[in-house]
C-alpha cells in the first residue's frame, strides 16, 4: 500500500486562490483478454514510453489517424494498477485532504479495463487518505462516503436500498447537488470498504463484458478536517472537500454488444450522456466560449465542478489494445486529446465552522481590543509626550538660567579678578620699573613665591586678606599655593632672611628698633598674622630697591644714581635724600634747598651734599627732638601719661613754626615751579601713559576719589598755612576708615603715631589715604558678597585685642591697670576687665581723644615704646620703603593730581 509523501503534499496554509491546472490525463492499455487473443487479435497500440502510444498496425488507418498520442502518462499493458495510482491518480486524488474537490475518471470502451482500474485506485487512495489521518492526529477528520449511479439518466442512491431516482438540486455554493443521497460517516477504514462493496450498481451481462457496467458509477468520500483544539487554533478553520470516483459506463457500439431491448436502452443512455460528456470536454477544451452542455446529461451535471470547475481532475482512459476495438480506441484517445486540453480551477474549500467562527471572531474581538488598548497607551503617551515637553521646556529655561547665573558669576569673578589684580598691583605692579628703568612682568610671573614678599607694597597687609579670601573662594590652587606660601615664608624671611632691612637698620642705626616688635611677632606669630604682616609688607620691600625713589631717579634724572641701596654706606644717605625729595615733591611743602647749597642758617634735617645729594642730618622730626625743639608737642599729650610724652600730635601753630623755619617762601616758590615742571616733563606724561586705559579702568573708583581727595588737598595746601587743617582732616578720614576696613590696631597706632604734623608726614598721609580709599572701596564692592569685613577682619581684629589684652599684665601693672579701667569706665569687679578695655581701644573714631589714648596703649602694649626709639624713627625708613614700594602704578595714581 502507498502511502503519501509526507506533508510536502499537503498546504495547510489554505491558499483559497484558484489553482488553474489541466486535466491530468492518462491512458492505460490492458492486456488482451483471453477471447480477444482467442480470435487472433492483434494490439495495434503500444505505449513507446511514458507519455506516449502508437498505433502500429495498419499503414492504412495510419495515414488517416494519428500514429502517436501523447498524454500526461500512458500505461502499457503490463501495467500494475498501483503504478497507474501512484503516477495518474494519487496527488490529484489526496488533494482532498487539503480541501481540494477532486475527480478520478475512468474513460474508455466497454470491457476495456475501467472499473478494474478505479477499483484498485479508489483501494489505495482511501488507503491513503486513512494512513495520512493515522499520521496527522493534530487534526480532526471526518469522512463520510456516498455512492450514486446513474442508470438510464437516473440518479440512484447506491447506499439505499430504496431505488427511487434521485433530484438533482441545484446549489448557488455547492453547485449541483444530488437530493438526498445517502452519505455515511465512516468509522474507519474497513468501514469504507464494506460499504465500497456494497454500493454496487447495475451491471449486466454483454457480448464484450459479463458483468458490464450499465451505469454511471459516482463514489464519493468527502472529508472534513479541522485543528483538534488541544493542539491550538493555527488550523481552526475547516476543511472540506471530497473525491470522486467515476466509473463510466463503457461506449459500446449495440453491434459489438448485440445489445437489443434492456441493454441496448441502457446502451442508448450510455452514449448519448457520454456523448454529453465528450461534448462539454471538447468544448472545454476549445475555451468557454459558447455554451457548455453539462445540462444535458446527468452526468456532465453533477459532475460539473469536476468538468473545467473548481476540482482536480484525472481521467484515466483505458483501452484495449485489440485490433478489433480499434475505432473505440481512436475515440477513447480522441476523447483523452479534448480532455488534456480542459483546465480547471481548483480551490480550497474552507468552511468555517461555528466553533472556529466563534473562536475566530473571539480572535477578532481581542485583536480590536487590544487595538483599543494601544489607542489607549497612544493617548496616554500623547499626555506623557505633553508632559514630556513641558519638562524638557522647564530643563530648557532652567539651563538657560543656569547659563545666566554662570555669566553672572564668570561676570563677578572676573570684576573680582580685576579688583584683585587692581590690588595686586596696588601690592606689586603688574609692570614696574626696575632699577635700570626696564619694565618688568608680573610679579606673579617673575618671582616665586618665597620671592614675592620682596615686591609687597603697602597694599599687601589688608589687601593680602582680601586676595586670599578671594583666592580661597575663586582662583585656582596655584594662586592659593602662591598666596599662601608667600603669607607663609614672608614673616619668616622677615624674621631672619639676611636680605631683611633690619640689617641694614642695625647696620647703618644701630641697634635694631624692631626687637621688640620682631620678639612679639615671634612669641605672636599665629595671632598676630595680620599685624606681622603688615609690619612686614612695609619693610619688606626695602631690599628690593624698587623705590619711589628709583622711579623718580628715572622720571627725574637728576635725583640719585639709581643704584641698589644695598651697595654701598653712601647709598642710604641718597635713598634717604631721596625719600626725603620724595615726600618733598609729594607734599610740596617740604622745606628743600634745590640750588644744591646747604642753609645753615636754616638747618634743615635734610641737607644737600656736596655732590648735590641730599642727606639726612638726624632722624626726621624724631619725638625726642620735637619735644626739645617745642615744648608744645608735649602739651597736646596731656591726656597721655608721662610715657607717652614722645606720642604727641602738634598743632598748626607747631607747624607753620617749623615750615616757615626750614622753607622760605621763596625756596617753596622755587620749589612748587620745579614740580611742575617735573609733573609735565615728557617722562612723567610717557609713565602716565603707560598706565594703559583699562588699568585705568579697573581703579576708576579709586582714582577718582583718591584723585579727588588729593585735588582737594593740593587746593588746599597752596597755602602752607592751611596745610595743618588738611593735615588734621586727613587724619580724622584715616582713623575713621581704619574703623571701617577694620585695620589691626598695631598698623592703626603705629600710623597714628607717625603723625607727628610735620609737612613730610603729608607723604604718609596721602599713602595710607590712598591705600584706605582702596580699601573701602574693594570692601564696599565686597560687602554684597558675604560680608567679608564682618566676617574676616572682625576676627582678625578680636584676635588681636585678645593678644593685647594677655600683654596687659606685663605691660602694666595693677595700679596703672586700675586706673586705666576707671578712665575706660570698666568696673573694677567685673570680668575680664582687660578684654573689656582691649575691647574698646580704637572704637570711637570720632573721639581723637579716645584714639590717641587708644594709641597710647596699643604702643605700650606692645613695646614701641621700649627701644627707646620714636616710632617715627623706628619705621622711617619703613615707612619711606612703603612709598618706595609704590609701584610704577601706585606712583602713576598720584600722577594726575599733580599736573
Ligand atoms: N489491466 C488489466 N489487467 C488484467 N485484467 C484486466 C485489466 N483490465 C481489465 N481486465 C479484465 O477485463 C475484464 C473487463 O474489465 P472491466 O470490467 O473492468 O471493463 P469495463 O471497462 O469496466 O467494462 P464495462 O464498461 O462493460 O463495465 C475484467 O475481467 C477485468 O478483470
Amino acid at each position: 500500500m502507498g502511502s503519501i509523501s509526507g506533508d510536502s503534499s499537503i498546504d495547510w496554509d489554505h491558499d483559497s486562490s484558484a489553482h488553474e491546472e489541466k486535466i491530468f490525463v492518462s491512458v492505460r492499455l490492458r492486456p488482451m483478454n483471453e477471447r480477444e487473443l482467442g480470435r487472433n487479435d492483434v494490439s495495434d497500440w503500444e505505449c513507446i514510453n511514458n507519455t506516449t502510444i502508437i498505433f502500429k498496425n495498419s499503414l492504412q488507418e495510419r495515414s488517416m489517424y494519428p500514429a502517436a498520442y501523447t498524454f500526461d502518462r500512458v500505461f502499457g499493458s503490463d501495467s500494475l494498477t498501483r503504478e497507474v495510482y501512484e503516477e495518474a491518480a494519487k496527488k490529484i486524488a489526496l488533494s482532498v485532504l487539503s480541501g481540494m474537490n477532486s475527480t478520478i475518471f475512468a474513460y474508455g470502451q466497454t470491457s476495456s479495463g475501467k472499473t478494474y482500474t478505479m477499483a484498485g485506485i479508489t483501494e489505495y487512495t482511501i488507503e491513503d487518505i486513512y494512513d495520512y489521518i493515522d499520521n496527522h492526529r493534530e487534526r480532526e477528520f471526518v469522512l463520510k462516503f456516498s455512492a450514486m449511479e446513474i442508470y438510464n439518466e437516473s440518479v440512484k442512491d447506491l447506499l439505499s436500498t430504496d431505488g427511487t431516482p434521485l433530484r438533482l438540486l441545484d446549489d448557488p455554493e455547492r453547485g449541483t447537488v444530488v437530493e438526498k443521497l445517502t452519505e455515511v460517516t465512516l468509522r474507519d477504514l474497513n468501514h469504507l470498504k464494506e460499504l465500497l462493496s456494497i454500493s454496487q450498481r447495475q451491471i449486466g451481462e454483454t457480448t464484450l463484458n459479463e458483468m458490464s457496467s450499465r451505469s454511471h458509477q459516482i463514489q464519493r468520500l468527502s472529508i472534513d478536517s479541522e485543528a483538534c483544539e488541544y493542539f491550538g487554533a493555527l488550523n481552526s478553520s475547516k476543511l472540506t472537500a471530497s473525491v470522486n470516483f467515476v466509473d463510466l459506463a463503457g461506449s459500446e457500439r449495440a453491434s459489438q454488444t448485440l445489445s437489443a431491448g434492456t441493454r441496448l436502452k441502457e446502451g442508448c443512455h450510455i452514449n448519448r450522456s457520454l456523448l454529453t460528456l465528450g461534448t462539454v470536454i471538447r468544448k472545454l477544451s476549445k475555451g468557454r466560449n459558447g455554451h457548455i452542455p453539462y445540462r444535458d446529461s446527468k452526468l456532465t451535471r453533477i459532475l460539473q465542478n469536476s468538468l473545467g470547475g473548481n476540482a482536480k481532475t484525472a481521467i484515466i482512459c483505458t483501452m484495449s489494445p485489440a485490433h478489433s476495438h480499434v475505432e473505440q480506441s481512436r475515440n477513447t484517445l480522441l476523447f483523452a486529446s479534448c480532455a488534456k486540453q480542459v483546465s480547471t480551477n481548483a480551490q480550497v474549500n474552507v468552511v468555517m465552522s461555528e466553533k472556529a467562527l466563534v473562536k475566530q471572531l473571539q480572535k477578532e474581538l481581542a485583536r480590536l481590543e487590544n487595538e483599543l488598548r494601544n489607542l489607549s497607551s497612544l493617548a496616554n503617551s500623547c499626555d506623557s509626550a505633553a508632559a514630556l515637553k513641558e519638562k524638557e521646556q522647564l530643563i530648557e529655561k532652567m539651563d538657560k538660567e543656569i547659563r545666566e547665573l554662570t555669566y553672572q558669576r564668570d561676570q563677578a569673578q572676573s570684576h573680582i579678578e580685576n579688583m584683585l589684580k587692581s590690588g595686586g598691583e596696588y601690592q606689586a605692579s603688574k609692570s614696574w620699573v626696575d632699577m635700570n628703568g626696564q619694565e618688568k612682568g608680573s610679579w606673579r610671573d617673575e618671582y616665586p613665591a618665597s620671592e614675592a614678599s620682596e615686591i609687597i607694597d603697602p597694599f599687601r597687609f589688608d589687601g593680602a586678606s582680601i586676595t586670599s579670601h578671594f583666592s580661597e573662594r575663586y582662583e585656582g590652587a596655584n594662586s592659593r599655593r602662591i598666596e599662601d606660601q608667600f603669607a607663609e615664608n614672608s614673616e619668616e624671611q622677615f624674621l631672619s632672611d639676611e636680605t631683611s632691612p633690619r640689617l641694614y637698620i642695625d647696620k647703618y642705626f644701630g641697634p635694631d628698633p624692631c626687637q621688640g616688635w620682631e620678639k612679639i611677632g615671634q612669641e605672636t606669630s599665629k595671632s598676630l598674622d595680620d599685624s606681622c604682616k603688615e609690619v612686614q609688607c612695609i619693610e619688606i620691600d626695602f631690599t628690593k630697591g624698587n623705590t619711589v625713589s628709583n622711579v623718580l631717579s628715572e622720571q627725574d634724572g637728576d635725583l640719585g644714581s639709581g643704584k641698589d641701596l644695598t651697595s654701598s654706606d653712601t647709598d642710604i644717605s641718597d635713598f634717604s635724600a631721596k625719600v626725603s625729595r620724595t615726600t618733598t615733591l609729594t607734599t610740596m611743602t617740604k622745606s628743600l634747598s634745590f640750588d644744591g647749597k646747604k642753609e645753615p642758617e636754616n638747618p634743615s634735617p635734610i641737607a644737600e651734599d656736596t655732590q648735590g645729594k641730599i642727606s639726612i642730618d638726624e632722624p626726621i622730626m624724631s619725638p625726642e627732638r620735637l619735644s626739645t625743639e617745642d615744648d608744645q608737642s608735649s602739651k597736646t599729650s596731656d591726656s597721655m601719661n608721662e610715657n607717652d610724652h614722645n606720642i604727641q600730635i602738634l598743632d598748626k601753630d607747631h607747624y607753620t613754626k617749623i615750615l616757615d623755619k626750614n622753607c622760605p617762601a621763596k625756596k617753596q616758590e622755587v620749589y612748587v615751579t620745579e614740580l611742575s615742571e617735573v609733573s609735565h616733563s615728557e617722562s612723567v606724561k610717557q609713565l602716565v601713559n603707560d598706565v594703559g586705559i583699562e588699568e585705568a579702568k579697573t581703579t576708576k573708583n579709586f582714582e577718582k576719589n583718591a584723585d579727588d581727595e588729593h585735588n582737594k588737598s593740593r587746593n588746599i595746601m597752596q597755602s602752607p598755612s592751611d596745610w595743618f587743617t588738611e593735615f588734621e582732616r586727613q587724619k580724622r578720614e584715616i582713623v575713621v576708615l581704619w574703623n571701617t576696613c577694620n585695620t589691626p590696631l598695631v598698623h592703626r597706632t603705629y600710623f597714628f603715631l607717625l603723625f607727628k604734623g610735620d609737612p613730610s608726614d603729608a607723604v604718609y598721609l596721602e599713602v595710607e589715604l590712598r591705600r584706605l580709599s582702596f580699601l573701602k572701596n574693594t570692601i564696599h564692592g565686597l560687602a554684597k558678597d558675604d560680608h567679608f569685613t564682618q566676617a574676616s577682619s572682625t576676627k582678625a581684629l578680636n584676635r588681636e585685642r585678645e593678644m593685647l589684652c594677655r600683654r596687659m599684665m606685663k605691660k602694666y601693672s595693677a595700679k596703672e591697670r586700675e586706673s586705666l579701667y576707671k578712665k575706660w569706665g570698666i568696673g573694677l569687679k567685673t570680668k575680664q576687665r582687660r578684654l573689656q578695655l582691649c575691647r574698646k581701644l580704637w572704637t570711637d573714631a570720632t573721639d581723637m581723644e579716645h584714639i590717641k589714648e587708644s594709641a597710647s596703649i596699643v604702643a605700650k602694649l606692645i613695646g614701641f615704646k621700649e627701644t627707646g626709639k620714636s616710632p617715627k624713627e623706628m619705621f622711617g625708613l619703613s615707612v619711606s620703603t612703603q612709598l618706595a614700594n609704590l609701584s610704577s602704578r601706585s606712583w602713576r595714581h598720584s600722577l594726575p593730581s599733580m599736573m
